[in-house]
């Protein structure tokens, strides 16, 4: 019979982001922004299983989508060319190219907050007037008049949640990624939702299922977050529930139900439960997919989730009692996810008798070319996490291993581990990324000749440190859009990260010795591999001038260095075209150096 040939590298090029969805009101009709034509935006499905459709054409990526809930308007976020500077815009309920609604001037932000139930008031909050802090604004659709609600101080402070008589506010500053203070303004008065707000702690989520009960998520006084509850009449906190060695990232409330879908994050996987807030018991749902990236429930109790796993690319799916209904038909070209490779989670010792859990994907054996990849990821207070990246199955596909740690300061393990990072951006991880590599020579999966670094971001930034400072381990090093110089990068982030500067990476005065010790283009001699460095002309995070000058600086003193500027993308790549121009590049960029007697 007719035979095919196994996949190529090509068809995992071919493979689509979905970054955000809504579910209309009465379910009729499903939206969420991908990049499936090649550049992000938003599509719809006339549900229950209509074929895909283009509704607005603004080829940007959108960071909200919410349907007015008479069905008048579609709002979204767009921002431009990856710049991260995010306005609001409204778009006709049949679809067709999104008008400027709350816009301003290019380098300021609107982020959407909450829509009145009637859909007649957008609260928002705005980098207008308070860079830094933020503030939050309501616009009345109807009249158009704007009203400041509240001046930001100490940090952001973005509106979290508003009560359905509009009275009550919850606000959340955040002093640090570790650190964040939530608080309801009422008719009353101000009052923090935790007991001490100097204890350092997180608080999110938070949800008014009465004017006068807000839920919400913290890790008040624990490792991990658990639900809690503060009652405005009494102003009393209490722990509801909390779930062993799992903290919850995200809540969403059945308000016909009286029950909370939860999501906790555990180290590489996250859980989904449904929590009945009358009678207290709680169920672990088995989700279709390892992350869960958000969660939307209908008034019908239906619960929508996006979510990706290693082998399974972004995909929409629906839950009832009925059980799981995939919506999306996300795939990969013409690849199934037996022909991918799965991760297998290990961990290893790090240099202080710490255990490190890390990712390891095997090449399989028919594609296997006896090289590794290794990769820090990006945050750094973030982790890997099994969800599917394009790249790695690029990778694996031609036969490289993947080595993923999760070193000190990443989130899933406790937040004592990921305050671990803080004013430490270079010694503890940068070891216990040495400390992986020495455990992969141990295990025989790879050795100096056949190991290369690739990182992203805070990755790239290990990258280059790892690489300035232990270069005998490599073969070659890319690095995406990483922080080469911890003095330049501390000024160059977005005004509203200035606030959490000083607890999350420290101060350039008082720290010069550490910032200078723990800045890569402090080892400019060590780079002696060579190198290549991809940048989005418009990251508002990394700024090009981090890439600019480590490729200069090498450059001069002779070294081979690759460059690759993307002029139309920020922190990361949503343009396919450009995409695909990163994976060939660096694709073809490992393969030259390769250690030739082990080339495939
Ligand atoms: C006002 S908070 C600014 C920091 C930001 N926090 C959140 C909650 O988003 C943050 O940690 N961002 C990182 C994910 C990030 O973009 N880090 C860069 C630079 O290190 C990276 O991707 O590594």
């Amino acid at each position: 019979m007719i035979k095919f040939p196994k996949p190529t590298v090509e068809q995992f090029f071919r493979s689509y982001v979905i970054s955000n969805f809504t579910v209309s009101p009465n379910e009729d009709r499903l939206l969420f922004s991908s990049n499936i034509s090649g550049t992000m935006n938003i599509w719809a499905m006339n549900l229950p299983d209509q074929y895909p459709y283009l509704f607005a054409h603004q080829d940007e990526s959108s960071n909200f989508l919410k349907f007015d809930p008479e069905g008048r308007y579609v709002l979204a976020g767009f921002d431009r060319d990856g710049d991260e500077n995010y306005q609001i815009y409204a778009v006709s309920p049949e679809g067709g190219l999104p008008q400027p609604l709350v816009t301003g001037e290019s380098e300021e932000k609107y982020f959407y907050s909450h829509l009145s139930e009637d859909g007649e008031r957008l609260y928002y909050v705005t980098s207008k007037d308070n860079p830094s802090f933020l503030n939050t604004r309501v616009r009345n659709l109807e009249t158009g008049k704007d009203d400041l609600v509240h001046e930001g101080e100490l940090g952001p402070t973005p509106l979290s949640a508003v009560s359905e008589d509009e009275k009550s506010f919850v606000f959340s500053t955040t002093l640090a990624n570790t650190y964040s203070i939530a608080f309801v303004k009422t008719e009353d008065g101000v009052f923090d939702l935790t007991p001490d707000r100097e204890k350092v702690h997180v608080s999110g989520g938070a949800t008014f299922v009465a004017d006068n009960t807000i839920y919400f998520v913290t890790n008040y006084e624990s490792e991990f977050n658990y639900l809690a509850k503060f009652d405005l009449t009494t102003k009393t906190f209490d722990k509801v529930l909390e779930i062993e060695n799992e903290s919850i990232e995200d809540l969403k409330y059945d308000k016909e139900q009286e029950q909370f879908y939860l999501v906790t994050e555990k180290g590489v996987t996250d859980y989904l439960y449904r929590y009945d807030v009358k009678n207290g018991t709680l169920e672990n749902i088995d989700a279709p997919v390892d992350v869960i990236e958000k969660v939307q429930v209908a008034k019908s109790g239906n619960v929508y989730i996006l979510g990706r796993s290693a082998v399974i690319p972004h995909n929409i799916f629906k839950y009832n009692e009925s059980g799981w209904k995939q919506i999306t038909a996300n795939r990969v070209l013409g690849v199934s996810p037996e022909e991918m490779v799965d991760p297998e989670v290990v961990t290893y010792e790090s240099f202080d008798g710490m255990e490190i859990e890390a990712l390891l994907f095997r090449a399989k054996p028919e594609n296997d070319n006896g090289h590794t990849v290794f990769w820090p990821h990006g945050g750094p207070q973030a982790a890997e996490r099994k969800f599917y990246r394009a790249m790695f199955q690029c990778l694996l596909n031609r036969g490289y291993t993947i080595f993923c740690p999760n070193f000190r300061g990443s989130t899933g393990y406790g937040s004592s581990f990921v305050k671990l990072v803080e004013q430490d951006w270079g010694e503890g991880p940068r070891l216990d990324n040495v400390y992986a590599i020495e455990w992969l020579f141990e295990q025989g999966i790879s050795s100096p000749e056949r190991l290369f670094l690739v990182g992203g971001s805070y990755g790239g930034y290990m990258a280059l440190l790892l690489h300035g400072r232990h270069p005998e381990y490599f073969k070659a090093v890319v690095d995406i859009f990483g922080v080469s110089n911890l003095f330049t990068f501390v000024n160059s982030v977005p005004d509203h990260w200035k606030p959490i500067m000083k607890r999350w990476l420290g101060d350039p005065e008082k720290d010069r010795e550490r910032f200078e010790k723990d800045s890569p283009i402090t080892y400019l001699d060590g780079m002696e591999k060579p190198m290549l460095v991809i940048q989005g002309a418009k990251d508002p995070r990394v700024v090009k001038e981090e890439s600019d000058q480590i490729v200069d600086k090498l450059r001069s003193e002779g070294r081979e260095v690759e460059y690759l500027v993307l002029d139309d993308e920020g922190h990361g790549f949503s343009k396919k075209e450009n995409e695909i121009n990163v994976y060939q590049t660096m694709l073809q960029f490992l393969e030259k150096h390769q250690t030739v007697s082990q080339k495939v």
